[in-house]
């Protein structure tokens, strides 16, 4: 985002405003707070939909307070299916920068309606017109590591040798390298790969956008993701790479022979590799996740009596920051 009016610069004597940008990235974290406050209420209740449309009404209403002038680029779906944050939609109070935004109210729907680890409400911010368009195609094949390993990995190579360069890059044994895999029966192969190199393989049932986050995390035990997912979770990992140093490297993946048409008559290339820069190509990127569920990477929200904690990723790729944050409502209900 450029800077605009808000970050006029102070009279003599006082203290420098703050930076425009810094000021978005907290007014972004109070939208996943309100999504995954309102998704908590509905952890282990058996309803992904009900904690979904919790989740994307109470983003929606905070999302519209923001700075910015914002187009939801990947959303809930085209206009006709989602009446709320569609693709599309202009979400911001319309006062900031011109800006591409990916919301992802509940990654994790299942997780949450099962009281499962790691479901996250995120929110991705870049420069207007620097996100991937996914509409053609509802998958992609990915690889996702932190940044120690960012240099040697390649999609195109066998799991094998990812691993083996993950591993030296690491300083580690192959054996001590953990994929993370989405436990899903296109994965066999995949699965035999890994095993056969001699890797471990954590599987998650849902949630690869957490998945990805943890392969650039220190502590969570997770050293690269691959599979295939979805491909809006694609560019909203390749966001939190792009501050996290880390890569996503990708390639769409149809399902069938109409979506494999419909792709190419579009005019993708299928044997491209898609790079994080691919992905998102802007150079100010924010990326905000909120835990819903306890998990790995961030504690889900806790409602205790009237109160309720919430615990954050805060990341902006031009300055390189990631913060995590973590806020007590004293007044949950009044965090609209
Ligand atoms: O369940 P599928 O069709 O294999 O899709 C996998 C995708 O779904 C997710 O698990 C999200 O699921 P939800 O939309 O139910 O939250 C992503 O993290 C992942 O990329």
């Amino acid at each position: 985002m450029t800077t605009d009016a808000r970050h006029a610069s102070s009279p003599p004597g006082t203290a420098p405003a703050p930076h425009p940008d810094r000021n978005l990235a907290l007014e972004l974290v109070r939208v996943t707070e309100a999504a995954a406050m309102a998704a908590g209420r509905w952890v282990g209740r058996g309803d992904k939909n009900g904690a979904d449309g919790a989740a994307v009404k109470a983003m929606r209403t905070l999302v519209s307070t923001v700075s910015m002038n914002g187009v939801v680029v990947i959303g809930e779906g085209e206009k006709d299916e989602a009446p709320m944050l569609y693709n599309g939609e202009r979400v911001g109070d319309g006062t900031g920068a011109e800006c591409d935004v990916a919301v992802d109210p509940v990654d994790g729907t299942t997780l949450t309606a099962k009281g499962m680890a790691n479901a996250v409400a995120v929110l991705a911010v870049a420069d207007r017109g620097t996100m991937f368009d996914p509409s053609a195609v509802f998958y992609m094949d990915k690889l996702v590591c932190g940044p120690e390993a960012a240099d040697y990995v390649d999609i195109t190579a066998p799991a094998a040798v990812n691993i083996r360069r993950v591993a030296k890059a690491k300083g580690s044994s192959v054996e001590d390298v953990t994929v993370m895999v989405l436990d899903r029966p296109r994965h066999e192969g995949l699965v035999k790969e890994i095993r056969e190199a001699g890797a471990r393989i954590k599987f998650i049932t849902d949630g690869d956008v957490a998945g990805a986050i943890m392969t650039a995390r220190a502590g969570t035990g997770v050293d690269l993701l691959m599979g295939i997912g979805g491909t809006p979770e694609g560019i909203i990992a390749a966001c939190a790479m792009k501050c996290m140093g880390g890569v996503i490297q990708g390639r769409l993946w149809p399902k069938d022979d109409a979506e494999r048409q419909k792709a190419l008559d579009a005019g993708h290339d299928l044997d491209r590799v898609l790079t994080t820069d691919d992905l998102v190509s802007g150079e100010n990127v924010f990326f905000v996740a909120t835990g819903i569920t306890d998990g790995e990477l961030l504690r889900g929200v806790h409602y205790r009596q009237a109160t309720a904690t919430t615990s954050s990723l805060v990341m902006r790729s031009k300055s390189g920051t990631i913060r995590e944050i973590h806020s007590v409502y004293r007044h949950p209900s009044l965090a609209q």
